[in-house]
């Protein structure tokens, strides 16, 4: 298998999510970084990555403490995707940013990134997270919308399936 989830998560809705993307996925490995870091990264050719924004628009602490190996790691040839976990009300200016800073780094080491998803449906001023009108990956809203959540993962799974999971390379 060449495709897995790897997220980190501070109170448990990125994992959630990160079980339920996995869940429509067939079941594709799940790691918390918390727990192995960035070892395994490299050895997959198909990866969602999941991260939470907290603190005003910063990346969720143990994103942190693997960035600069994550920086480090050569994307060219592999496909991913990203999803997100933020507060549109209470951030409103800073919702979902940490997205952004994954993209960017993803985005100059060559990798595809899939799985863009429109705004529609969300309520904020701003956002990093948004590049030509589109959010950067699956944006989920556990405080304000958790009604919503899975069908949007199933819409999202549905959009990254065929690159991720029955992508022939
Ligand atoms: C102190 C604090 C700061 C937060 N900062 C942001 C933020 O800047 N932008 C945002 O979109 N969400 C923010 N959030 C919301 C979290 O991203 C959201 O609750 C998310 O579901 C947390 O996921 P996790 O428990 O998997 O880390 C913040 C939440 C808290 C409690």
């Amino acid at each position: 298998m060449t495709s897995a989830i790897f997220y980190a998560s501070k109170g448990g809705n990125t994992k959630e999510v990160a079980n339920k993307i996995s869940f429509a996925l067939d079941e594709i490995r799940v790691f918390d970084i918390a727990v192995t870091g960035s070892e395994y990264i490299s050895d997959y050719k198909h990866i969602v990555f999941g991260i939470s924004t907290w603190h005003g628009g910063e990346m969720q602490k143990d994103w942190k403490k693997i960035w600069d190996d994550f920086k480090s790691i050569d994307f060219e040839g592999k496909t991913v995707a990203i999803f997100g976990l933020g507060d549109q009300k209470n951030y409103p200016n800073e919702f979902a940013d940490a997205m952004k800073y994954v993209y960017d780094d993803l985005i100059e080491s060559k990798a595809t990134v899939v799985g863009f998803t429109s705004t529609n449906g969300y309520e904020f001023n701003e956002s990093k997270a948004v590049v030509n009108d589109k959010f950067v990956g699956l944006v989920i809203d556990e405080v304000n919308q958790p009604h919503l959540t899975d069908e949007r993962i199933k819409k999202w799974a549905d959009d990254i399936r065929a690159d991720i999971l029955h992508a022939t390379s």
